[in-house]
């Protein structure tokens, strides 16, 4: 009896001594991975940008923006309307959308997942509907509260998937704080992730001899921003600011598949100024107004202004002013052409929205 005990003591002891090696040994095994893990793939940190203090706390004044693109008389630069552009790419899209439904009897439709109650959120939202039906393409609406379970959103976008008169899904980003934006994007159909989003489409846009079924928006309305405004980018040396998943990493792999030189400058870069006014091209999504002064741009650049930043404005009836990143009055001295904001690539980024919307219903019902 003693000895059974004994040995059924020894025989825990060897196990507990065992697990806690097992342990010990996973562990760390894991541990060294975890951190291996970590290591290579670098520290998970914000992307906090400390201001410049010397940055002008007042918007630019409103551009005037009627012709396309217009040569100041002085010696500044032209400024590229992204507004007219969108126009006449919307005036396309939609006499496109109707031989559509004269030739087959369908229409596109874009299905919009809003999840709480931001107000930018709102205003794009609206924007997207508006544009939507502007072109006469159908367009669906789930809001959600902010509070709303994540099973909610995601039984919002597997119906969508489902629905065969939607052919693009679009899950308004930031989601709230407590959702799990990867598991929502990545429940996404790939074949109406017309934002680009889902990972398998923005990993086919960053391999050589793969294509993406769709290009997130905000980069594709760069490209073309530049493309239609006879912009070489082939060999050009491009500066692309910020590194979001929505703008600035995919606009950097865009870029290198029209063979530019890219230089990612993030809020950790040291001397950003330096590696941005090497640039031909230079390109801000960094979300921070008038972060890029005229010192950071060589002399003729190309600047495409990415942000569309609230800053405060008491003379303005909303109480705030949208300003880019870039400090428009100094940048249009050095530079050889900028897009405005408003009216540069805001416009662009919903007409590249209602293109994949089309694309992807034309490649559903098989319409050319
Ligand atoms: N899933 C998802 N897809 C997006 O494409 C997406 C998103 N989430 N979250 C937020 C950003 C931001 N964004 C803008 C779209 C249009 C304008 C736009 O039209 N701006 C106008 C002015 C707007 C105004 O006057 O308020 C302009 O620049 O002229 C701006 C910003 C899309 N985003």
């Amino acid at each position: 009896m003693m000895m059974l005990m004994m040995r059924k003591g020894s025989r825990n002891l060897w196990r507990k001594m065992g697990l806690k090696q097992i342990l010990y040994s996973t562990n760390s095994l894991s541990d060294t991975l975890v951190n291996n893990s970590v290591r290579v793939l670098g520290p998970d940190l914000p992307e906090i940008w400390i201001p410049n203090p010397s940055s002008p706390s007042r918007p630019p004044p409103n551009i005037r923006r009627s012709p396309f693109i217009f040569n100041r008389q002085e010696q500044t630069a032209a400024v590229i309307d992204g507004k007219m552009m969108a126009d006449e790419i919307r005036s396309e899209i939609a006499n496109e959308v109707s031989r559509m439904k004269n030739s087959i009897g369908k229409v596109p439709g874009l299905a919009v997942v809003l999840v709480g109650e931001r107000k930018d959120s709102q205003i794009y939202v609206r924007k997207k509907i508006a544009a939507c039906e502007e072109v006469g393409i159908m367009s669906f609406m789930t809001e959600l509260p902010k509070d709303c379970t994540e099973v909610q959103v995601l039984d919002a976008v597997s119906s969508y998937n489902l629905d065969p008169a939607v052919h693009g899904i679009l899950v308004q980003l930031p989601l709230p704080q407590h959702m799990n934006e990867e598991k929502i994007l990545n429940d996404v159909s790939l074949e109406k992730d017309v934002d680009g989003f889902h990972p398998v489409n923005m990993g086919n846009l960053a391999m050589t001899g793969r294509d993406p079924l769709f290009i997130p928006c905000t980069p594709k309305g760069c490209i073309e921003l530049l493309l239609r405004s006879n912009v070489e980018i082939m060999g050009k040396k491009v500066a692309v600011i910020g590194r979001s998943n929505i703008a600035g990493l995919p606009t950097s792999l865009l870029l290198q598949r029209h063979h530019a030189t890219v230089s990612v400058v993030h809020a950790f870069t040291k001397n950003p100024e330096k590696i941005t006014r090497e640039a031909d091209i230079v390109i801000s999504a960094a979300g921070v107004a008038n972060l890029v002064r005229g010192h950071w741009l060589k002399p003729g650049a190309i600047v495409i202004d990415v942000g569309t930043n609230p800053v405060e404005d008491p003379d303005s009836e909303s109480g705030y002013t949208l300003t880019g990143d870039v400090c428009y009055e100094e940048a249009i001295k050095v530079a050889s052409a900028i897009t405005p904001v408003p009216g540069g690539v805001g416009p662009m980024t919903i007409a590249m929205l209602l293109s994949n919307t089309l694309d992807s219903a034309k490649r559903a019902y098989r319409f050319s």
